[in-house]
């Protein structure tokens, strides 16, 4: 495959660009070739798949529901239009991915239900503000609030704690909502708060969990689990209609049992946290630049002057802008390695010197 170049005629680095980039680890890959022997029952009736919901119902030590999709918009999307009506609403933080970067899937796929956005902190929602939202209305012609939305890890790169998303859990009892977890690096807040799943989520009183394996090193595809079975009454159909349902499913699902039983999705966001964490120690000794938030997951938000972002990119640094408050979002996955953490140091600190 031939190298891409930029206009300066530097190769594309696209080390830190997302998650998204990286290839599918060999665990991953190794549990897809070992499914692919021979013949297998289509449409998630094979045996991997039912091993693949065994495994996860281990893991989170509870009976639930899960069903797999082949990406986060989709598992997020279909998740909260089974959670609520279409004349209901979804409480969210104003930067999250459910909002800003599903192309309006949610509302599509619930039939309008509304987002209504809350601030807060590092990405993650104020709970006064969600009271506020949730009750500063009551007639008629308000969306009534019915899905409480967040993030784990959130899209800033930070996690919420065991006792944060408990007192999510109340406030949403209290006010009658279902909780829904966009856990497209669920792996990675795991990895950074050192606990079970079960505390950070249906212990916690999280109805719906998006599970990513993507950004976990997988080829494709997503978790939908549910410790509310009730809400997964008819998802299948839901997947079904949405285009969701895969055919050859047991090559989503065959990975799952890999990963899980062997570590490595864990071992796999660990990695990416840990470069996270040496790029935001290495950053934090250049003079001028400004870590934006906590970094807790496998991100890092840098703040500098323009030229010195334009001096990255021209040397073939390819980065997001557009998540956040402005600022680079630095990515690092499973696959990052600490020489190439060096590399962005290194020329941070030269742009910094421009
Ligand atoms: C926080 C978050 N949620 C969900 C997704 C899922 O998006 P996609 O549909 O691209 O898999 C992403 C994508 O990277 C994400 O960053
Ligand atoms: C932003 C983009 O949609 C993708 N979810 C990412 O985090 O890279």
């Amino acid at each position: 495959m031939k190298e891409r170049v930029n206009a300066a005629g530097q190769p594309l680095k696209y080390h830190f660009a997302s998650d998204n980039y990286a290839g599918i680890c060999v665990e991953a890959w190794q549990a897809m070739e070992e499914a692919n022997r021979g013949l297998a029952c289509s449409y998630g009736d094979d045996a991997w798949t039912e091993k693949a919901c065994e495994q996860i119902r281990e893991l989170f030590e509870t009976d639930c529901e899960i069903y797999f999709v082949f990406n986060g918009t989709a598992a997020n999307s279909l998740a909260l239009a089974s959670m609520c009506k279409s004349y209901h609403s979804i409480v969210c933080h104003e930067m999250a991915h459910v909002e800003t970067d599903e192309c309006g899937a949610p509302e599509f796929f619930s039939n309008g239900t509304k987002m209504l956005l809350v601030p807060g902190e590092n990405g993650k929602i104020d709970l006064d503000a969600v009271e506020h939202t949730i009750t500063k209305r009551s007639d008629i012609h308000y969306p009534k609030p019915r899905v409480l939305s967040v993030t784990q890890a959130t899209e800033l790169g930070t996690v919420y704690s065991v006792a944060e998303l408990q007192a999510v859990g109340e406030m949403a009892r209290k006010h009658a909502l279902h909780v829904h977890m966009d856990g497209a690096r669920f792996g990675n807040a795991v990895a950074s708060l050192g606990v079970e799943p079960k505390e950070i989520t249906w212990q916690a009183g999280v109805d719906v969990l998006t599970f990513g394996g993507t950004k976990n090193g997988f080829a494709v595809g997503e978790a939908v689990v549910f410790f509310n079975k009730e809400l997964a009454y008819e998802f299948d159909y839901r997947c079904k209609q949405a285009g969701q349902l895969a055919s050859k499913m047991r090559f989503l699902t065959a990975p799952w049992i890999n990963m899980l039983q062997s570590g490595a999705w864990l071992r796999n966001a660990t990695q990416a946290n840990n470069c996270a964490r040496l790029l935001e120690t290495e950053v934090k000794k250049i003079p001028g630049v400004r870590i934006m938030f906590p970094s807790q997951a496998n991100s890092v938000f840098i703040e500098m002057p323009e030229q010195a972002l334009a001096a990255l990119r021209a040397k073939g640094w390819h980065f997001y802008t557009f998540i956040g408050a402005g600022g680079g979002r630095f990515m690092c996955s499973w696959d990052t390695k600490v020489d190439e953490v060096a590399a962005l140091v290194q020329d941070i600190r030269i742009a910094m010197q421009l």
